[in-house]
């Protein structure tokens, strides 16, 4: 507890806590609300978990830039590359105004093209680049992102396969695309790296994978990691894998969102305000993942920390398991990564 105070008096935040809010395990890693209340936990520990939680209250917190943006735009050095999208749909946007927030590139080097006109406003009102057709976007990037629905990406890269030069690294992002298919439409000498990213590339916590193919180079895929660093985690796996990665991250924020849609329900069904449950439903989901991110706990161990004998927790756990949640996360992630490998044969 002394190091979290140090590490706040350190970067000098306030506290800043509506006494509505009741503590929660997640707050001991966040850092806040676990230094607004003595730890007296709302439930009753066992002497194994009261060590974990005194393990979790000891560890010297280092808060992310994740939130603020100004904290996000010097958090990262600038890239001297040029970045390119064709298609400026949803994901395209997440990832652009996510790199502009963290500094990585300006607006005015990133280039665009999309046939929806109203896409091209969106990225020019944030001021990237909108062009008249894929192949000026290319010859104006370095890094060209393939950023249409999957049965568009083979016309797209036909369309600029003859500017396409050493210096590019292609990246397609569309779910179920092989490595072979993009080489045989963007050529045998591109440089072709496959990633599944999602869309909280927008916050700077995309959590991403990705592959190499065709002459994609160790320098292609350092480039590749550079950018998603700068908006959150990217792995290198072996392609076969994509397909799973698109099942769970790449789709897994639409599965989370409605978590905590359903939980804000809950607490509107219990009695609270719309805008203070949502708050307390995403907060709740945020400090969560930290909790399993920073302690490397085994999130079973977490949710025992939580769970008093005959507490509120287990009785609302109970009800999560008679309703199947945990099959019914597992299904979802099977479910959308069979759906990839649709795609991958289509
Ligand atoms: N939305 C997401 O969370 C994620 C999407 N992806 C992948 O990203 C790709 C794009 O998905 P979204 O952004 O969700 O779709 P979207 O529909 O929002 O964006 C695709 C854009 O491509 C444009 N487009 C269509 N034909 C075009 C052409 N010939 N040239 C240039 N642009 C063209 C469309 O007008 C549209 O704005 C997909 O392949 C998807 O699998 C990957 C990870 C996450
Ligand atoms: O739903 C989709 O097909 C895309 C791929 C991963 C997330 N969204």
């Amino acid at each position: 507890m002394l190091q979290i105070c140090r590490v706040v008096a350190r970067h000098g935040f306030r506290q800043s806590v509506s006494p509505l809010l009741l503590p929660n395990t997640s707050a001991a890693v966040r850092g806040f609300s676990a230094i607004c209340w003595p730890p007296v936990p709302s439930v009753k520990l066992t002497p194994e978990q009261a060590k974990s939680r005194e393990h979790l209250q000891n560890r010297v917190v280092i808060p992310s830039a994740t939130g603020s943006p100004s904290a996000m735009a010097s958090a990262t050095a600038a890239l001297d590359k040029r970045i390119g999208f064709l298609g400026s749909g949803q994901m395209a946007e997440a990832l652009a105004q996510g790199l502009i927030k963290r500094g990585l590139v300006t607006a005015e080097r990133i280039a665009c093209n999309d046939p929806n006109p109203v896409r091209k406003e969106l990225f020019k009102s944030f001021g990237a680049m909108p062009y008249d057709s894929n192949v000026d976007v290319a010859r104006n990037s370095d890094v060209l992102f393939v950023a249409v629905k999957p049965q568009h990406v083979a016309q797209v890269l036909t369309e600029v396969r003859p500017v396409l030069t050493e210096g590019h690294t292609v990246v397609s992002i569309a779910a179920g695309i092989t490595v072979d298919k993009l080489v045989e439409a963007a050529g045998p000498d591109a440089h072709v790296i496959r990633v599944m990213p999602n869309t909280p590339c927008l916050v700077g916590e995309t959590a991403a994978a990705m592959c190499l193919g065709g002459k994609a180079s160790s320098d292609d895929e350092a480039l590749v990691r550079t950018i998603f660093e700068a908006v959150g985690k990217i792995y290198t796996v072996d392609e076969k894998l994509l397909a799973a990665v698109t099942g769970l991250s790449g789709s897994g924020p639409a599965y989370v969102f409605m978590m905590v849609e359903a939980l804000a329900d809950g607490g509107v069904r219990a009695g609270l305000p719309r805008d203070i449950a949502q708050a307390l439903a995403a907060q709740t989901v945020l400090g969560s993942a930290k909790m399993v991110l920073e302690t490397g706990k085994h999130p079973g161990a977490l949710k025992d920390m939580v769970t008093s004998p005959a507490g509120t927790t287990i009785a609302g756990v109970h009800e999560l398991e008679k309703a199947g949640v945990r099959a019914a996360f597992m299904n979802a992630v099977v479910a959308a990564t069979d759906r990839a490998n649709q795609l991958s044969k289509m």
